[in-house]
């Protein structure tokens, strides 16, 4: 009988990620064998978003040369355009997808920051929404994984961090949380909280139990947000932030783009049917550039 081989990157939140999903799996699939194995890539050694696009494509070339059937993914790392040959078959119930505040000694909440407060992150699209709420912050590159960058908060004394809840909720470490970051303030990255389980078109069992993992409203939700990052045609490292929530079948998509000093936001919202939301964000995307957004990409690509 066929084993199915399920891939993720060597982070403990990508294996985190990885043992739930395969949970899942063999809890719908109770005959089948599962085996996690994982890629090192090249791209786990710094964590600059700039390896992002490095380590999703070993993790696929590997699904290509069949040492993986299923490879599991963080969503917003992956780039908007499908790879010929592989499919995302599933795309489980979404976690939290807000940022999280997580402050020191006497700071819980980000109302809570002095004049000048120092906040590590590295993030494009968090540093401008930061800048843009209070831009008397001093903004201090942080990079690496969850726990290095929680040290890094002593270490460093920096006044707060600010990261995805959805990593410290998968590893189990929700008290860490301050405080969930309101999206009127910090509108998450586009498919944040999300997973994607990828297999090799053609590979109808793995493509079965992929599937059987999907959650139609978060695929919904994440095809909207994408769809609005492709419009823009802005990539993973531009200031962009998006958040569709789908209520009484209405799927509502708020998104927006950042200069990178935060001083100009160019932010839209676009409602209509979740068939359709791939095609919502497309023309969400067109409004924005065409209210400003296209000079505001153009700034922050040039720098
Ligand atoms: N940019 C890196 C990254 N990619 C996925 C997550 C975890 C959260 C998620 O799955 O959305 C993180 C960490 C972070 O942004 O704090």
């Amino acid at each position: 009988m066929r084993v199915i081989v399920v891939g993720t990157r060597g982070s403990l939140l990508a294996l985190t990620q990885t043992r739930w999903a395969v949970e899942r799996l063999k809890e719908n699939w109770p005959e089948t064998e599962f085996k996690i194995k994982t890629i090192q890539t090249k791209g786990d050694r710094g964590a600059d978003p700039r390896e992002q696009n490095i380590f999703v494509g070993e993790l696929e070339e590997a699904l290509r040369r069949g040492e993986i059937d299923i490879a599991v993914h963080s969503l917003k790392d992956l780039p908007t355009t499908q790879p010929e040959g592989l499919v995302i078959a599933g795309v489980p119930r979404r976690v939290d997808p807000r940022d999280v505040f997580i402050g020191r000694n006497s700071v819980a909440r980000m109302a809570d920051l002095p004049k000048g407060a120092r906040i590590g992150t590295s993030s494009v699209r968090r540093r401008a929404q930061l800048l843009a709420w209070r831009d008397d912050l001093e903004i201090v590159p942080l990079r690496g994984n969850v726990d290095s960058r929680l040290k890094r908060l002593v270490s460093e004394d920096l006044d707060g961090i600010i990261l995805a809840a959805a990593g410290l909720l998968r590893l189990e470490m929700r008290n860490r949380i301050g405080e969930f970051v309101d999206p009127e303030i910090l509108l998450p990255a586009p498919g944040q909280g999300a997973l994607a389980l990828e297999v090799r078109e053609g590979d109808d069992m793995a493509d079965e139990l992929a599937y059987s993992l999907n959650h139609a409203p978060t695929r919904a939700r994440v095809l909207a947000e994408r769809g609005f990052l492709h419009g823009l045609g802005a990539g993973c490292l531009a200031p962009v932030g998006a958040l569709a929530q789908i209520e009484d079948d209405v799927l509502v998509l708020d998104a927006g783009v950042l200069s990178l000093d935060g001083k100009t936001l160019i932010r839209g919202e676009i409602e209509g049917d979740p068939e359709e939301a791939w095609e919502l964000g497309l023309e969400l995307a067109r409004d924005v550039l065409e209210a400003g957004g296209r000079e505001v990409l153009a700034e922050a690509a040039g720098n």
